[in-house]
C-alpha cells in the first residue's frame, strides 16, 4: 500500500500495525508527543474503507475530534495524505451531538442550550436509540482522536456511545496520557484528578478480552535535539497518580523540571530590542509563541501588532465563524439548488476565496446540508449557518506564518518554530488564582514544548496584571491601580451587530457596495476604531451604539451584547456616572465572517433574499480615549 504514498512519510512498524488491524477491532493506541498519531489515524481511515473483503462505507465511520483546530488539522493530513479517507467527515463531539439531537427532535430549539447541556441531552438520546433511527445509521467504527481530554459530560457520551454498539462496532482511539491538559472544564477538584487516565482505564476495564493496545514510540516530529528537551519526561507525566495529593507533588516535581530545561533553551529576547523584533520578521518558517493563558496571549498579541509583526491570534475552540464566500455564494445565485458546477462558479476569486480544495468544500457542506445527490439546496445552507451547525472544517481560518496561541488552543497542531512564554512557578500562581492543579500545569507547559519541529525558545512572560475578569459578563477588561478605572474591553466573537446589514442601521451606506468594500479591503489584522453615533444609552443597561470604523469609513456597528457588557463593565456602582469613551481604538478584525440576520433586511438592502451577508469579526484589546482624564472617572479627571 505504501507506495501509493508518495509524498507522505512511510509508515513505521509499529504505525503499520495500527493501520492494519481489522474493522472490527477494539483498538487503544498511545504515544508520545509526536509519535505520529495523527498520521496512523489518516491511514487507518484510509486503509478501514480500502480493505479487499471488508471495506467500510464512508458512512460508517464515525470520526470525533475534540476542537475545531483538530478537525482542521486531521481535515488536511486527510486531504494531504489520503484517497479513500476524502469522503470521511471528521467531527468535533459538539456537532455530532447537536446532529444526533437535530436528527431525532427536528423541532426543539436545541441551539437555545449550551454545549455541555447538548450533550448531556445526547447521552440520554442515544440510550433512546436515536443513532440507531439517524440518517447515517448505527456507525461501524469509531474513531477518536486526543481520548487523554475526554472528561465528564464528553466522556460519558461517548462511553455511551461505544456501550450501546459494543456487540458491532469496532474502534480506533488515541491519545497521550502526558497530554492532558483540558480536565479543567470538571470544576470538582477530586473529580477532576480522578479523571486523569479515567478513559483509559475505563477502555480497559470494559473490553478485558479483546482489547487491543499499542504503542507508538518513536517521535518523528523534533528534528533537532533542542526539539526534543522535553520529550523524556512523558513517560513521568503520564504515571501521574490519580489521587488528589500525590498528583500534586509529582505535579510539582515535573512542572520545576520543565520549567528548569526551558531555562535551558535560548531566550528568544526582549521585545523592545529590535533585533527580537526582526527575527519574527524574518523567519520563513511557521512559528508559534504559546502562552499560558489568554490574558498573556492578548497583551502579547497586541505587542507585536504595535511593532508591526503581522501575526494570527488562534482562536477559541468553540468560535466558530463561517466564512466569508458563503455570503458571495448565497447573495449570487437565486436559485434554491446548485450543482457542483455552479456552486464552483459562485465561489468568490480574491481575499474571502475559500481556502483549500474545492471538491472538497463541495462534499463537505453537502454532506451537512443532508443534500440530495449531487445537488446542494440553497435554504439548507442558510440555515446551517442561521442554527450555527456550519461544518467544522469548513470554519475560517487564515493560514498565518506566526502564530500567538494559548497552549490549549495549540494543542495538536506542531511549528518549525516554538516560542514558549516563561511559565512562574506554582507558588507564585497560587498567588494569582484560588485553584491551582500543578499537574495540569506540568502537562501544559509539556505540550507547549513538545510542538516544535526545529527551533525551541523562551520568551519574558508580559504583564498582564491589568487584564482582569468582569465577574459579572465574564469578560476581559483593562483595569488600572485604583479599583474603579476601566481603561479598555477585550473583544469577543458577539461584538458586531448581525441582525441588519451594514450600512442599513446606525449609518447610511450601499449595502452592496459596502459588502464589496469588506471583501476586497478588509483584512485579519487591521486595525478598526469605535466612535460613539450619539452620547445617548440606547437602554438603561446599554451604552449608546458604536459604529466601527475601517480607515475612517464605517463598516459596522456593535451588537446589544457589546452595549450591555460595555455598560456592565463601565458602571461601576448604581451612583456612578459614566464617562463614555469617544474612541475605542486597538480592537483589530480577527475575520470577515458570514452571519444570518433579518430576511427582510437583506432583501430591502438588495443583499438577495436569504438574510445572509458579511460582517467583520472583533479582536484583541480597545483601549478607551475619554474627552476628559484618561480614565474611567470623569468627574475629577
Ligand atoms: N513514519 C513517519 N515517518 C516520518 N515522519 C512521520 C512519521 N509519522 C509521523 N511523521 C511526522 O511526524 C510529525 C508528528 O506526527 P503527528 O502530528 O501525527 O504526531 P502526533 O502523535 O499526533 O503528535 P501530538 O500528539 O504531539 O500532537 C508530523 O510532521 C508527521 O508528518
Amino acid at each position: 500500500m505504501t507506495d501509493a504514498y508518495h509524498d507522505s512519510p512511510p509508515l513505521s512498524e509499529e504505525q503499520r500495525a495500527v493501520v492494519e488491524q481489522p474493522w472490527d477491532a477494539r483498538l487503544l493506541v498511545t504515544a508520545g508527543a509526536g509519535a505520529g498519531k495523527t498520521h496512523t489515524l489518516v491511514r487507518r481511515l484510509d486503509a478501514l474503507m480500502s480493505d479487499e473483503e471488508d471495506a467500510l462505507e464512508a458512512g460508517e465511520i464515525l470520526v470525533l475530534s475534540f476542537s475545531r483546530a483538530a478537525v482542521r488539522e486531521l481535515r488536511e493530513r486527510i486531504a494531504l495524505h489520503a484517497r479513500e479517507a476524502r469522503r470521511v467527515r471528521v467531527r468535533t463531539f459538539d456537532s455530532w451531538a447537536y446532529s444526533v439531537l437535530l436528527g431525532e427532535q427536528p423541532h426543539r430549539d436545541w441551539g437555545a442550550l449550551r454545549f455541555d447541556e447538548r450533550i448531556r441531552e445526547t447521552t440520554e438520546a442515544i440510550l433512546r436509540g436515536a443513532v440507531e433511527e439517524s440518517e447515517q445509521g448505527p456507525p461501524a467504527h469509531v474513531v477518536i482522536d486526543e481520548v487523554q481530554d475526554l472528561v465528564g459530560d464528553r466522556r460519558d457520551m461517548v462511553e455511551t456511545l461505544l456501550d450501546r454498539f459494543q456487540d458491532n462496532c469496532g474502534f480506533t482511539v488515541v491519545g497521550d496520557g502526558a497530554q492532558a491538559i483540558f480536565g479543567f472544564q470538571v470544576s470538582d477538584q477530586d473529580a477532576r484528578a480522578a479523571e486523569t487516565n479515567y478513559f483509559f482505564d475505563w477502555l480497559r476495564a470494559s473490553y478485558p478480552d479483546d482489547l487491543i493496545e499499542l504503542h507508538l514510540t518513536t517521535n518523528f516530529r523534533a528534528r533537532t535535539e533542542e526539539a526534543r528537551t522535553a520529550l523524556p519526561l512523558g513517560t513521568e507525566l503520564k504515571g501521574v497518580p490519580s489521587e488528589p495529593a500525590e498528583s500534586d507533588a509529582a505535579g510539582e516535581r515535573l512542572h520545576r523540571r520543565l520549567n528548569d530545561l526551558l531555562r535551558s533553551c535560548h531566550d528568544f529576547g526582549p521585545l523592545d530590542d529590535p533585533f527580537t523584533v526582526e527575527s519574527f520578521r524574518a523567519y520563513p518558517g511557521t512559528c508559534a509563541v504559546l502562552c499560558r493563558d489568554n490574558r498573556q496571549a492578548l497583551v502579547l498579541s497586541e505587542a507585536l501588532f504595535s511593532l508591526g509583526v503581522e501575526h494570527r491570534v488562534q482562536r477559541a475552540l468553540q468560535d466558530r465563524p463561517v466564512p466569508a464566500w458563503v455570503t458571495s455564494v448565497l447573495r449570487d445565485t437565486g436559485a434554491t439548488t446548485l450543482t457542483e458546477e455552479r456552486f464552483r462558479e459562485l465561489l468568490p476569486t480574491g481575499p474571502t476565496a475559500p481556502v483549500g480544495d474545492r471538491a472538497r468544500i463541495w462534499r463537505s457542506l453537502r454532506g451537512a446540508a443532508r443534500a440530495p445527490r449531487g445537488l446542494l439546496d440553497v435554504a439548507a445552507v442558510r440555515r446551517l449557518v442561521a442554527e450555527g451547525r456550519f461544518p467544522d472544517d469548513l470554519a475560517a481560518v487564515e493560514p498565518a506564518r506566526l502564530v500567538v496561541s494559548t497552549v490549549h488552543r495549540a494543542k495538536g497542531l506542531e511549528f518549525d518554530r516554538v516560542i514558549v512564554v516563561e511559565p512562574v512557578t506554582t507558588a507564585e500562581l497560587r498567588k494569582q488564582h484560588t485553584h491551582v492543579d500543578p499537574a495540569a500545569e506540568a502537562r501544559s507547559l509539556y505540550v507547549a514544548m513538545t510542538r516544535a519541529r526545529d527551533d525551541l525558545f523562551r520568551i519574558a512572560a508580559p504583564d498582564t496584571a491589568l487584564v482582569r475578569r468582569d465577574r459579572v459578563t465574564d469578560r476581559w477588561y483593562l483595569g488600572g491601580w485604583k479599583a474603579y478605572i476601566r481603561d479598555g474591553i477585550v473583544a469577543s466573537g458577539q461584538d458586531v451587530g448581525r441582525e441588519h446589514p451594514p450600512g442599513t442601521e446606525g449609518f447610511t451606506d450601499d449595502a452592496g457596495a459596502l459588502q464589496d468594500y469588506l471583501a476586497a479591503s478588509v483584512s485579519p489584522g487591521d486595525e478598526l476604531v469605535l466612535r460613539p453615533q450619539h452620547s445617548m444609552p440606547l437602554a438603561a443597561d446599554q451604552s449608546p451604539p458604536y459604529t466601527i470604523f475601517h480607515r475612517d469609513r464605517p463598516i459596522s456597528v456593535v451588537s446589544e451584547r457589546f452595549r450591555k457588557d460595555l455598560h456592565t463593565s463601565l458602571k461601576i456602582n448604581k451612583t456612578w456616572e459614566i464617562n463614555w469613551p469617544v474612541e475605542i481604538t486597538g480592537f483589530r478584525v480577527d475575520c470577515l465572517e458570514s452571519v444570518a440576520g433579518s430576511v427582510a433586511s437583506g432583501a430591502r438592502a438588495g443583499l438577495g433574499d436569504h438574510g445572509i451577508w458579511t460582517v467583520p469579526r472583533l479582536s484583541g484589546l480597545g483601549r478607551y480615549r475619554r474627552v476628559r482624564g484618561t480614565t474611567q472617572e470623569g468627574i475629577v479627571g
